[in-house]
């Protein structure tokens, strides 16, 4: 069985996609498609990932009233993905709107809400957002809501797993971004951990970008982090 790590395809083209994995040997890994490649390839990316068996999570992140959300899903449903997502600050009509636009397409995607994006800290929370609550607090509600909306799980990050497991159930989906090897530099993020901490949180999906596209041997990253995530032990059971 594949682990569950989904390496994050942050490139312009099918071409780049295709050269980093075929020349590094990742056939078949699990991907996640975002707004850089799916608004310049679109369908051909999709075409190309499916022909080589790649699991996808398109990660569109939608956020717009809940009829054209709903419209827009089932859309993307018909791109056959493992994953989508929504922002979970849609609210729970939109989350409940593309749920519906899934199930009209007979759709077997996991639907995610984004809670609090892994490069929001604390402070951008409270000065920028207006959110008096904490994010622990914050990510937890937005779980809940999310969960009672028709989400299958939500994106967040490593640090709020264990209480939003503690609300919505071990069964409640955590999928999440912001990995980072150890003595790794975070870039843009802010809210990051180690897969092996990952793991021991309970988190039941994580995503990978640059710590693998950018390294000198992505294949060998992968695979330490493929190592990494399966030899920690989980809270999960
Ligand atoms: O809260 C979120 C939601 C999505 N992402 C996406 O995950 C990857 C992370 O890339 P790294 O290079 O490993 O930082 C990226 O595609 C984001 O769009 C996220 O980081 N945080």
């Amino acid at each position: 069985m594949q682990p569950p790590i989904y390496l994050a395809l942050d490139v312009r083209s099918v071409e780049e996609a295709k050269s980093l994995l075929d020349n590094h040997n990742l056939h078949g890994v699990p991907v996640k498609v975002g707004m850089q490649l799916f608004y310049s390839e679109g369908r051909r990316i999709i075409e190309y990932l499916k022909r080589n068996q790649h699991p996808i999570f398109l990660d569109l992140k939608l956020h717009d009233i809940p009829n054209t959300v709903y419209e827009a899903m089932r859309r993307l449903a018909q791109y056959e993905p493992s994953i989508v997502n929504v922002h979970a600050a849609g609210g729970s009509r939109m989350i409940e709107a593309a749920k519906n636009g899934l199930i009209g397409e007979n759709s077997q995607a996991q639907l995610l809400a984004v809670t609090q994006l892994t490069s929001t800290d604390e402070t951008m929370l409270e000065s920028e957002l207006l959110i008096e609550k904490n994010m622990e607090e914050t990510v937890q509600h937005y779980a809940y809501v999310s969960q009672q909306s028709g989400a299958d799980g939500v994106v967040c990050s490593v640090h709020e797993v264990p209480s939003i497991k503690q609300t919505c159930g071990l069964g409640f989906t955590t999928l999440t971004p912001g990995i980072r090897l150890q003595n790794d530099g975070h870039h843009d993020q802010t809210r990051v951990a180690t897969p092996a901490k990952a793991k021991e949180a309970g988190s039941d999906i994580i995503v990978v970008g640059r710590a693998v596209t950018q390294a000198k041997n992505p294949k060998q990253v992968y695979q330490s982090i493929v190592e990494e995530w399966s030899n920690a032990s989980t809270t999960n059971s």
